[in-house]
């Protein structure tokens, strides 16, 4: 028995059969009732009589079918439907090698690639209270037997426009205008290729030759039943007929867009992988549970491998550790790569995945990232693109299911390894009442924002005998390796990390406690408490096996978030319904070419727009992509190629310097000129916040450049030594900065000095004593912008 769209798709078109068969007697029931159904001329349905006289619809392989808008893998079922119309004489079969029992109502999807809960309502109401026979006004109009299509074929010869009371025309034009905002309509639509920027315009052509032509009584059985559902179920089969045969163009045009827009099955873009019996190994558990340990192991043991690391850090200690005890290894990561002579295995940031070489074990850590909203994707192209005998996954149980799922379609052997904790890490119910001198040697005090990151470090070196290091995003991956070495370091007064949720990805460090300055974090548009799995993977920095600390403790600076911290603790992790996945530069390439002269910006916007998706994924965001891609616009003779590789450069958006000199680099290389990094070197380490902003965004700038240099030949980019050196300088000035760093923080009119208000971005946070005499006022309010 068919389940889930299959199922639906039964039932919507059953009851589009029945709402057919309640129009019209069976003995005009003709081949072209089913044809108003589904249109052949876009491979839809033949159709033909039983000797039975019932009539049979057969729907043909196809993933894009009118009366449902299911993409995906449903390859066809029939409909044999009783010539009385009766629910319970209504017999339904499934053709032969349907493959719609392994598909959900998930992957009903709109035009932008959503779920579309109101179709699902639309059709589901259709299934159940079969509206038109439920109003009266519907009765009496499909008594008057009003066939669509011999409706619209007398329409089309008709050539007497009827005449219509100033009432009777107010009406139709509610009802057309009723018909325009019809979601149903809308959604419907798309199955003949009518896009839903156009079905508007559709629309409005459409009312027009219906007052053109239409008969006064079908207008005045039209108006009786007035702008409802009814009169568009009625109209709809009629307007497909006038779409299809007034705009092939359009049709045609909205059908190459839509076919090129085609994620679905991604499986399928990796051939040589799916010819491959590959096992896959999840060793699954919470944070602190030996997962990479166990995972390395295999991959050091295996004559050649890879290990794949959300961060450039990660990779780096990887590669650290293996060639410490033998095994060659090189690095890989955007900015760098470090051959190792004679070595067969690779440590390297999980966007740099090769899915063309061969190994024997591939390692993919925190395998729960594949649905992360921005990053995903490139989890998602490893675990289904990596052609490795082994594929080791290594992250917490969220993922688990969709694993198991994705293993299913490709065929690979999937072994489930189970993990808990090494000890149970403990909540601390004192918190820190508040003050930070209550900190202890081999605190980790984790605030989200560099500004509250600076202040809590000034504050405990002000007040207590400790000394901090910092790790934070913006901090280049040497700098924050310096300061988990000095922080690790037992011999020096560094004894407190003050950290940003950087530290929240399977680093290994001497934490004892970690401590929440707050659980607030800004998400790049506002204020929001921090993900229960985020806590929960930052939490499990503490107590590390192997540690000097192996006991480990969380607590929170406040007793108001203290509760927040044990509900995340005790929060299951949420099952993930859908992982990343986004374009590669030849799917965009070849959309591009359907939708000619439009900017880049644009395109990818229209790809989102069009783009089809299986029920198990979602596309990545972009949006800094489209905001680089808007300022690269006016740079000229790009290839597409070229652009797509500019977009991608890592960039902090909201740094403007870093925004120059990505436009500079771009229109340099679109001369044909050596790009060159056009920026000095300062005379030494920061003195202030500024100057160490200053030093940040200098090395953000050289390390674009390195990554740019990665992507693009070398005659373009010919000064990567030089850069380099200059970025190794650059993070050494960073760590000196930060191990003397103990300046006041600049005011927000400071910072703000020769910036605009708007440019900005988000607004840091109060200070210390002022967050803390709101938050008891406010007793804890989530705080938006
Ligand atoms: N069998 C073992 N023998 C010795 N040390 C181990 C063993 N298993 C794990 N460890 C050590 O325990 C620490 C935590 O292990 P690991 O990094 O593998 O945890 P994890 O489950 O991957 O955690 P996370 O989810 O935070 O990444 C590491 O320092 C690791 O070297
Ligand atoms: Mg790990």
């Amino acid at each position: 028995m068919a389940r889930g769209v299959a199922g639906f798709l039964r039932r919507a078109y059953t009851s589009r059969v029945r709402f057919l068969l309640s129009t019209r007697n069976l003995h005009s029931l003709r081949e072209s009732d089913c044809r108003s159904l589904v249109n052949p001329e876009f491979d839809v349905p033949t159709s033909r009589f039983c000797s039975d006289n019932r009539v049979r619809v057969q729907l043909p392989l196809n993933d894009y079918r009118f009366g449902c808008i299911g993409f995906g893998k449903v390859r066809g079922f029939s409909s044999t439907v009783d010539n009385n119309g009766e629910n319970d004489d209504c017999e339904e079969e499934e053709s032969v090698g349907s493959e719609s029992e392994d598909y959900d109502e998930e992957g009903v999807i709109n035009e932008l690639g959503d779920v579309d809960e109101s179709l699902m309502k639309d059709l589901a109401v259709s299934e159940t209270d079969n509206v038109v026979e439920s109003s009266e006004a519907a009765r009496a109009f499909n008594a008057r037997c009003h066939d669509p299509l011999e409706l619209y074929s007398e329409l089309r010869e008709s050539e007497v426009r009827c005449k219509l009371q100033r009432s009777e025309w107010d009406t139709i034009r509610e009802i057309f205008g009723y018909f325009a905002q019809s979601g149903w309509a809308a959604n419907q639509a798309l199955a003949i290729y009518i896009g839903k920027s156009f079905f508007p315009t559709a629309v409005s052509k459409f009312r027009e030759f219906f007052l053109e032509k239409c008969k006064v009584e079908v207008v005045q059985d039209l108006v009786r039943v007035g702008p409802t559902d009814e009169a568009v179920k009625f109209l709809f089969p009629v307007f497909v007929e006038f779409c299809i045969e007034e705009f092939p163009d359009e049709i045609k045009r909205f059908k190459s867009v839509v076919e090129s827009a085609d994620l679905t099955k991604p499986a399928t873009w990796f051939p040589f992988a799916r010819a491959m019996k590959r096992k896959i190994v999840y060793h699954c558990g919470p944070t602190n549970s030996g997962k990479t340990y166990n995972a390395l192991q295999r991959f050091m043991e295996a004559k050649n491998g890879l290990y794949c690391s959300p961060l450039r850090l990660l990779a780096m200690e990887v590669f650290d550790k293996v060639n410490a005890l033998g095994i060659y290894c090189s690095l890989l990561t955007g900015q760098e790569k470090k051959h190792v002579p004679f070595s067969n295995h690779v440590s390297c940031t999980v966007e740099m995945v090769s899915t063309d070489e061969l190994y024997e074990v591939a390692v993919i850590d925190e395998i729960q990232m594949m649905a992360d909203p921005s990053r995903g994707h490139a989890w998602t192209k490893a675990l289904l693109g990596l052609k490795a005998d082994e594929i080791h996954l290594c992250g917490d149980p969220s993922v688990l299911e969709i694993v198991r799922k994705m293993c299913a379609d490709t065929g690979d052997e999937l072994v489930e390894e189970h993990y808990e904790r090494f000890k149970p890490l403990v909540v601390e119910a004192k918190t820190l009442l508040g003050e930070l001198k209550n900190v202890k040697s081999g605190d980790c005090i984790v605030a989200f924002s560099r500004r509250e990151i600076f202040e809590v470090k000034m504050a405990i070196e002000k007040y207590t005998k400790h000394r901090c290091c910092v790790i934070y995003g913006a901090l280049p991956p040497e700098t924050r390796r310096q300061q988990a070495n000095l922080f690790n370091d037992q011999e020096n007064e560094y004894d407190v990390l003050v950290a940003s949720d950087a530290v929240g990805m399977g680093l290994n460090l001497n934490i004892r406690r970690v401590v929440f300055y707050s659980l607030n974090k800004y998400n790049g548009d506002k204020i929001v408490p921090v993900a229960a799995s985020q806590v929960k993977q930052i939490a499990g920095r503490a107590g590390r096996r192997g540690s000097r600390y192996p006991d480990g403790l969380t607590t929170t600076l406040h007793l108001e978030d203290l509760s927040y911290l044990i509900e995340c603790l005790q929060q299951p992790f949420d099952e993930v319904k859908k992982v990343g996945l986004f374009p590669f530069f030849e799917q965009i390439e070849l959309f591009a070419a359907q939708v000619p002269n439009m900017t880049f910006s644009k395109l990818l916007n229209h790809f989102g727009k069009h783009c089809r998706l299986d029920g198990s994924y979602f596309l990545c965001r972009h949006d800094h992509v489209k905001k680089v891609a808007n300022m690269l616009e006016k740079v000229e003779g790009l290839s597409l190629e070229d652009r797509f590789n500019f977009c991608f450069a890592p960039v902090n958006i909201r740094n403007p310097k870093a925004m120059y000199h990505l436009y500079r680099f771009a229109s340099t290389y679109s001369q044909d000129m050596p790009v060159n990094v056009a920026m000095g070197m300062p005379k030494g380490s920061a003195k202030n916040d500024t100057e160490l902003l200053d030093l940040e965004s200098r090395h953000q700038v050289l390390s674009m450049y390195l990554w740019l240099s990665n992507q693009f030949e070398e005659k373009n980019f010919p000064f990567v030594e030089k850069v380099e050196a200059m970025a190794t300088n650059i993070a050494e000035l960073l760590g000196e900065s930060l191990t003397k760093a103990s300046w006041k923080m600049e005011s927000k009119e400071e910072i703000l000095k020769g910036q605009k208000k708007e440019e900005r971005g988000y607004e840091r946070p109060a200070s210390l004593i002022k967050l803390a005499i709101k938050r008891k006022e406010e007793n804890f309010g989530v705080e938006g912008e």
